[in-house]
């Protein structure tokens, strides 16, 4: 038996097709859509992250703006460009790329953002209104990877009521998150948040009907500690060096093998990443289009 796997670009691009209508029925109401990105630093792989979103708002229609910080700038400058993304009226949402270098306070800076301008869902009143909104009936921008998760286990018809989900890991933007949202009514899952102080990770996990791994730590979910037929999700990613080709390569949470057991798993990469970028820019359209109602 090999799992189905859960494809998140096909699925990110039927995505992108519905958002393509909205865009332009916004455009038609004179509504601009524009996303914009602060970029500290020269991380490569945050380089990577941000050019794909531009690339992906230019798909759909969205305008994208890009501010890139050099890795020298301080605290002040960027609380003041995070001052000037909340004021232009071009940028209707923004995210600012993590992690910031070293030295700069992350959540200190997320406070600041405009919580109606948030499109990663990551302004505490936001994920306050992740919390508060137990059934779902708080319209607010919802963190991009966890909500690419459910979207992509809903097209694919994997049942999420009353299944036990195990996350691992416990981060601001995947795990912690995630937990609040599976337990909502409506999904209503039984979610275990696991970490690294977890006692019998491998226990844990096997009794999961759906297994999320965002820990970063590569092939640490190994086939023998799932349950033949669950849905595993592979979020973590991390670049190693590949000895025989000498390049970089991304390499997942999950091991190989898990594939011969799980009955669906998303790959990484071109499973939830693909998802995320989907999701910031359903955020984008979504907060565009509640301005629009007002
Ligand atoms: N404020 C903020 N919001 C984020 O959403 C955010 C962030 N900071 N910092 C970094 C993480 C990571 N992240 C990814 C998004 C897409 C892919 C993605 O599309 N990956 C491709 C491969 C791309 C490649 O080759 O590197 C794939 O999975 O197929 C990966 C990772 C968003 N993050």
């Amino acid at each position: 038996m090999t799992a189905i796997t859960l494809d998140g670009v096909t699925t990110a691009s039927a995505i992108k097709a519905e958002l393509v209508d909205r865009v332009a029925i916004l455009r038609s109401n004179g509504v601009v859509p524009g996303l914009a990105t602060l970029l500290v630093g020269s991380d490569p792989g945050s380089q990577t992250y941000v050019a794909g979103k531009h690339r992906d708002c230019a798909e759909v229609g969205i305008e994208s703006i890009r501010i890139d910080l050099p890795g020298s700038a301080t605290s002040a400058d960027v609380r003041a460009a995070i001052k000037d993304l909340n004021s232009r009226r071009d940028v209707t949402g923004y995210i600012i790329q993590l992690p910031l270098p070293v030295g700069h306070n992350e959540n200190a800076m997320l406070e600041l953002i405009d919580p109606s301008k948030d499109a990663d869902g990551l302004h505490p009143t936001n994920l306050g209104r992740l919390v508060l909104g137990i059934e779902g009936e708080l319209r607010s921008p919802l963190p991009c990877t966890p909500a690419g998760i459910v979207e992509l286990l809903r097209r694919y018809d994997v049942p999420i009521v009353g299944q036990r989900v195990v996350v691992v890991g416990r981060g601001l933007t995947v795990g912690r998150p995630l937990g609040l949202l599976f337990t909502r009514k409506g999904l209503d899952a039984t979610v275990t948040l696991t970490h690294s102080r977890t006692v019998d990770l491998a226990g844990e996990v096997r009794r999961a009907d759906i297994v999320v791994a965002a820990v970063g730590v590569p092939h640490l979910i190994q086939a023998d500690w799932i349950k033949p037929g669950a849905a595993v999700l592979d979020v973590g990613i991390t670049r190693v060096h590949d000895e025989v080709t000498g390049k970089g390569r991304l390499t997942g949470d999950v091991h190989p093998d898990v594939a011969s057991v799980a009955g669906h798993l998303s790959p990484n990469p071109r499973g939830v990443g693909p998802m995320t970028r989907a999701m910031l820019l359903s955020n984008v359209v979504k907060a565009a289009e509640q301005s629009l109602r007002l």
